[in-house]
């Protein structure tokens, strides 16, 4: 399981951003995070992985730490995959940098072998997302925080893409906190949901975000 307990950031002087967030996830769990822009959605995301280590509260993977160099068990997965790959490298090297993945993985996004030669701006969007997600799924990692990654794709391509993280997560036991602004979105993918205000979370209602104040 995945729990994180009593988390506290905040960016150098300023206000708490994550202010006291416990939350589990357990594997194979979905869970659905929303709220508004400047909420604390992407900094807990980024506490979750481990980028940096949070001013207080503890972040466990199966009772442990997470490992402060290496390899995280929790990956965040980013909206823009072209801020997280290096844009002078081909797609192969950034696809097999955690590990090599299997052609039945790369099958279920839908990689395209030609796509191995070419560099991250020969691609669209969609498809450096499926490359950066792939590349993510390296063995050992056991959750994912899907940072709004399907805001800029086209319906079938969002479509596709969930349904290929749903089938490799639940084939391998991953747990996912997917964020989006998208409520309609996390009620179809996620039984959890959370609403994050202030750095504070509280549980959501499928409906509670549609409803006009
Ligand atoms: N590196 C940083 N340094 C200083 N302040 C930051 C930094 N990153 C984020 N913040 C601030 O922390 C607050 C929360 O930002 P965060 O990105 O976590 O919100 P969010 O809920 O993910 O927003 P959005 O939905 O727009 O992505 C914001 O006020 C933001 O300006």
């Amino acid at each position: 399981m995945l729990e994180a307990e009593r988390l506290q950031h905040r960016y150098s002087s300023g206000p708490s951003v994550v202010a006291g967030v416990s939350l589990t996830l357990k594997p194979g769990e979905w869970v659905g995070l929303s709220g508004e822009s400047g909420a604390g959605k992407t900094t807990l995301g980024k506490l979750l992985a481990g980028h940096f280590p949070p001013r207080s509260g503890s972040v466990t993977v199966a009772g442990k730490p997470l490992p402060r160099r290496g390899l995280s068990p929790v990956q965040w997965l980013p909206q823009a995959p072209e801020l997280a790959v290096n844009p002078r490298w081909k797609i192969k090297h950034l696809l097999n940098e955690a590990w090599h993945p299997d052609p039945a993985t790369r099958r279920i996004f839908g990689i395209d072998d030609a796509w191995l030669e070419r560099r991250p701006h020969q691609l669209s969007g969609g498809e450096l997302q499926r490359i950066t997600v792939v590349r993510a799924l390296a063995p050992g990692v056991r959750y994912l925080v899907a940072d709004e990654i399907s805001a800029m794709l086209d319906p079938l391509s969002q479509v596709e893409l969930w349904q290929a993280l749903r089938y490799i997560c639940t084939q391998r036991q991953i747990g996912i906190l997917v964020i989006s602004h998208d409520t309609a979105l996390l009620d179809r993918l996620c039984l959890t949901g959370y609403r994050m205000a202030a750095g504070r979370l509280s549980p959501r209602l499928p409906t509670d975000d549609s409803i006009p104040a």
